[in-house]
This record gives C-alpha cells, structure tokens and sequence, in this order.
C-alpha cells in the first residue's frame, strides 16, 4: 500500500462532521533508470488520477498512459491531495475529492522571477458538493505554501466564479482566435516594403525528432513573459509528441515550424495539427507558438500564412495584446472567436511579491492598499514606494489612512499589470479614498512586456 500522511482536522471541522478525511499521497519519484513509476506500485495516485480524470469527463489512462502520467507528476514532484471517506484506503477506493499543487516558478518582469505556489486538478465528486471540500482542500493548501514562505499562489479556472472567494483574481486574459489566409496573408512589414536583417530559415520538422528543443526555447520566452511559468511537464510531453494515450504514443500528427537564426540558434517554434479534409475551411490549428525575437515571430508567420492548401489557421492560445493585429497588413483577417479569464494569481506575501518585480525607471511615487484578506495571509495596510525600478513596501498600523482599499483578489489580479485598478474602481469593487491614487499604481504597476500566460495547467 502507498504510504500516505493525514493532515490533522480541528474538531468542528467540515470534513469530520461529514467522516471525511484530507490525506496527502506520498511524493512520487522516477526509478533510476529515469523510468516512469509503474501504475502497479501506486494505486492510491492511479485512483486519485482516475477521479480527476472522471471530475472532468475525460477518459482515465490506462497501461503506458497512466504510467507516463505518473512520470510526469514526479518531474513536477506534484503532491496529490485527496479528501476519503474516512474508513477507505487510498489503494482501493478513488478520492471524494482531488487537489494537486506543486512549486514552481512565475515570471514576474522580463528577467526576474518568484517560486510560485502551482494548483491544479480539483474536483469534487458531484454526491459530494457543495459541504465544503474544495475549502478544506483549498486552505491546507494554501497555508502550506504559506508556511513555506512561497508568495503566490497559481491556477487556470474552470469557471470565474469559484476562486475570488480565495483571494485569487485574474492576472490576465488569453482568446482563441482565428486566421484567415485564404490566398495567403501579407505581414504590415512586407507591406510596407521593410527587410529582414536576418531572416534566417524556418523548416519543416517532426516534434518527437527534436527532443528538448521547445523545453530550451519555451524556458528563455518564458523567462521574459511575465504571467508564465515553468513548463508543466505534461507540456513537454506534448511538444515532442510523445503522449501514450495517442497512438500507442508513436506520434498524432503534430508537426513543427521550427526558425532558426543566421546562427543557427533556434528562435521560435509552431506546433501545428491539420484539422482533417472533412473540415471545411480547411484549417491548420496551431498548438504552440512561441518566438524568442520579433524576427523570428514574423519568419514563422510568413510559413503558416502560405501552407498550400490551408485556409484557415486556429490558434487555441493567442496572447490578447493586440500584437498579431499590428503584425498583418490586413488586421480583419484575425477574428477573436474567445476571450477567456487565463492566469489566476493569489498574493500570500505582500512585501515579497511587490517587491518581487520589476518597475519602469522612469516611474515613481508612494501609495497605501488597505488589503482585506479573509484567510489573513495578505491582511493588512501596506505602503507601496517605487524608485529607481525598484519597489519596497512598508507594513502599517490600520490607523493609517489608505488610498485605495481593496481585496486581496484585486491586488492579486493587478500585481503584474496584465489588469487595471481603474476598471475595478470603475466597477465598484475597489474604493478610492484618495483621487487619482488608481491612475498612480496603474502607473506604477504598467508591465515592461504583456502579461501572457504561454501554457495552461
Ligand atoms: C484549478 C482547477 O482545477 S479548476 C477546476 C475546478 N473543478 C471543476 O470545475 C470540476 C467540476 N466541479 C467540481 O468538482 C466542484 O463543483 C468544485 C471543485 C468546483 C467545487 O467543490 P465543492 O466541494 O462543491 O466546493 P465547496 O463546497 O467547498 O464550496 C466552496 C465555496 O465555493 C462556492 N462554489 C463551489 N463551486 C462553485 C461553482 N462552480 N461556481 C461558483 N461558486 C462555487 C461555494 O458556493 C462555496 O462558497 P462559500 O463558501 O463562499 O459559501
């Protein structure tokens, strides 16, 4: 039977009044070999995989599949959560509910980052909702990072409307969007008659034949997107075409434009999958696109916009920046199918975290946040000073006057600048106690890149 640790429950507590009891799987790790752990050996967390899988409607993993899932969780050492009826053991019966979180990193500015408290994978069985499992998951959870000294928590939602409670607010947007390249599609640049300096050459290649390529490039785009984090190794698994549960895990049909620079130095890959020819228009649906320089994104779009035969192309993650527009001669070609709320932050450390990012040199000034925080991790009245690009916050009594008063969600929401304070004020949500003190941190906060959250989790 797989070892696993109980997290102690006050008396009153929710779950014991209903016999249900919050464990914690035991880490997973790969053999020496580097395999994939073998399903065999732990059917608490191929149990608690199933249940997450059923949570969403989607198909549980089988054989290769489901050890590969398991490998993947080790990469990212993800601890799986799980509330029980008290009496079940792990090994033989799935979870009531799922939580899984792990550290990683967020990108906070161009160039600097913070360890980030990642969740995902929740879900309550539906006999089982709404009696306060996902709040019992979601506050051992997060007193843990807490504890840990991480500052910020992470998710993706499946719905806006759980998390604020929280105190995570979304950090940015991301939008499905379509591209029309009926007779090929001419960039602004071509248009206007601009050169590339080094246009260097983009090819063909297939993902499984080039392992670790994207991880390389995802991990230096990354690093500049604020609102992205470290790769997800289920993501890895993707870009190299690799997943067990497609094809006996010999390859789906993804197909990579790969850019390289007068170098030779890859700059910016395109994952790409033909919808089928039943599909009309016929469509090319990009999976990844990611560039390293402006160069090496304008190179990939002049591939994609002239595949024989396409003539349309889905791009399921478009940054919302209004870049690709810019970047066409045509801007009516691209058509936002989806706008959607993508990254969800969640402040636990106040000082750390706007003290754990960038600001523009030239901005400068001082403002006070009164932060409610129901579960009192980010409580509190808090002077912001920037100076120099760099931003120092001060703890203050409550007596202290406030310019803007505000939930931890909002903060949580605003922090890396991908949201603006003025629209919560405009909404009701944020009080202004003193005027213009929204447009002065919307000015402080102003991000040096779009905030963008390059892959889902
Ligand atoms: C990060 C991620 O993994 S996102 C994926 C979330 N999972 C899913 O969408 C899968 C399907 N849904 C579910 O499994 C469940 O309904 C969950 C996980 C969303 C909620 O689990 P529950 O145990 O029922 O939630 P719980 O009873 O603890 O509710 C906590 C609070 O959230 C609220 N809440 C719960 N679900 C929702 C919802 N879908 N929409 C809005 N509010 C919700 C409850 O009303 C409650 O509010 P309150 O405490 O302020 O009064």
């Amino acid at each position: 039977m797989t070892a696993t640790s109980t997290t102690p429950t006050s008396p009153d507590d929710v779950l014991t009044r209903h016999g249900l009891v919050l464990r914690t799987l035991a880490p997973l790790e790969r053999g020496p070999d580097g395999a994939d752990p073998a399903r065999a050996g732990h059917p608490a967390h191929v149990r608690h995989t199933a249940a997450v899988e059923k949570g969403f409607y989607e198909e549980v993993p089988d054989g290769a599949a489901a050890d590969q899932d398991l490998g993947v969780s080790a990469d990212d050492a993800k601890i799986l959560r799980g509330v029980y009826l008290a009496q079940d053991d792990p090994a033989e019966r799935e979870p009531v509910g799922t939580f899984v979180d792990w550290t990683s990193r967020l990108t906070t500015s161009p160039g600097r980052e913070l360890p980030v408290w990642m969740i995902s994978n929740v879900t309550v069985s539906p006999g089982h909702r709404r009696r306060g499992i996902l709040r019992a998951m979601m506050t051992a959870s997060l007193g843990e990072a807490a504890a840990a000294g991480v500052p910020v928590a992470a998710l993706t939602a499946s719905e806006s409307t759980i998390y604020g409670r929280f105190g995570f607010g979304a950090a940015c947007t991301g939008r499905t969007v379509r591209v029309d390249v009926r007779g090929g599609l001419v960039l602004a640049a071509d248009a206007a008659g601009h050169r590339e300096e080094d246009p260097g050459t983009v090819l063909r290649e297939d993902p499984r034949a080039m392992p670790g390529v994207v991880e390389e490039l995802h991990g230096r785009v990354r690093r500049t997107t604020p609102g992205s984090v470290h790769r997800p190794s289920g993501h890895v698994v993707r870009w190299e075409d690799r997943s067990a549960a497609k094809n006996d895990g010999k390859g789906s049909g993804l197909f990579a434009a790969v850019h390289r620079d007068g170098d030779g130095t890859v700059q910016g890959v395109a994952l790409y999958r033909f919808d089928g020819w039943e599909k009309e228009p016929t469509t090319e649906s990009v999976e990844a696109f990611l560039a390293a320089t402006d160069a090496a994104a304008r190179q990939l779009w002049r591939f994609l916009a002239h595949l024989d035969l396409i003539d349309r192309l889905h791009l399921t993650r478009c940054p919302d920046d209004g870049r690709l527009e810019q970047l066409l001669a045509d801007r009516r070609r691209v058509s936002t199918k989806a706008v959607w709320d993508d990254l969800y932050l969640r402040i636990l450390d106040v000082p750390a975290c706007l003290g754990g990012r960038d600001y523009a040199p030239e901005v400068a000034g001082a403002v006070v946040l009164r932060v409610a925080d129901a579960a009192g991790h980010a409580a509190g009245t808090w002077r912001l000073e920037v100076a120099r690009g760099v931003g120092r916050v001060e703890p203050l009594g409550d007596d202290a006057r406030a310019d803007l008063e505000l939930d931890v969600a909002h903060l949580s929401g605003v922090w890396l600048g991908g949201m603006r304070v003025g629209a919560l004020v405009g909404a009701g949500v944020v009080a202004e106690r003193a005027p213009g003190a929204a447009a002065r941190l919307d000015a402080l906060l102003h991000p040096a890149a779009p905030v963008h959250l390059l892959t889902r989790f």
